[in-house]
């Protein structure tokens, strides 16, 4: 079942001689459950694609459903409860509050929608993420890893249907890489989330159900398995 569409997409930037057609005649579709890597050159429109799914920037021509919805359609009001209701976001950088410990950092999305915490689910996330023994330690006296794991802990808070990460595992070795791999694909599988990624990283995006290879601004046909990378 689809949960996401992309149709005829395009965003630009700037104008006239500083135009630049970052996003041009997207069509996609992604299905609940799936988790789809984006792999494609520096400046190609990864990041431009993932704010547009999540709602963070309007698209300057073309359509996005979510469920159905024409997101682009959406109040701004609308838009930033779609934003709060469904959808997780996991960046390179880890964002964490320093002054508030791994148990706050992950409510604090709870906390600013005014919704109600539901202590067994958070402490559910915080087990899944092998955090149980850190929670009331501050940002500061965590690994980089297990820095990511709380920012992980916080994009699942609001138990989004869509988990969108961008280069999630930048900043991380190898091994604490695999970790962080293993843990959402193991945590958007238990809640059935959705879980689109960027990376650079061929192994991560060899674990995808499906890749999406963008070169300048358009998906590549015929990319769908890895042998040419
Ligand atoms: N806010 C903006 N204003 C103007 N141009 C922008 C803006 N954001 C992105 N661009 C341009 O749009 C194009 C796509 O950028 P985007 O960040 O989506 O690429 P990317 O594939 O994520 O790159 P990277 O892998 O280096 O992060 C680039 O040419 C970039 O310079």
């Amino acid at each position: 079942m689809s949960i996401l569409e992309a149709i005829n997409l395009g965003k630009s930037y700037g104008k006239k001689e500083m135009k630049v057609d970052a996003l041009k005649d997207i069509n996609i579709e992604i299905n609940k459950g799936e988790f789809v890597a984006i792999i494609g050159p520096s400046g190609s429109g990864k990041s431009t694609m993932l704010h547009l799914l999540g709602g963070l920037e309007r698209p300057s021509s073309g359509t996005i459903k979510i469920n159905n919805i024409d997101i682009g359609k959406l109040s701004d009001r609308k838009l930033a409860e779609y934003r709060r209701k469904e959808v997780g976001f996991v960046f390179q950088q880890f964002n964490l509050l320093p002054i508030l410990n791994v148990k706050e950092n992950i409510e604090l999305p709870l906390l600013l929608g005014n919704e109600v915490i539901d202590e067994n689910y958070i402490n559910d996330i915080i087990g899944i993420l092998g955090l149980t023994d850190r929670k009331n330690h501050l940002p500061s006296q965590l690994s980089g890893g297990q820095q990511q794991r709380v920012a992980i802990g916080r994009a699942l808070a609001n138990r989004p249907s869509i988990v969108l990460a961008d280069e999630p595992t930048g900043n991380l070795d190898s091994k604490t890489t695999d970790e962080v791999m293993n843990l959402l694909k193991e945590s958007s599988k238990k809640y059935n989330q959705t879980l689109i990624l960027i990376t650079h990283d061929v192994n991560i995006a060899r674990r995808a159900d499906r890749i999406i290879n963008i070169v300048d601004g358009q998906v590549q046909k015929n990319t769908n398995k890895l042998q040419n990378l």
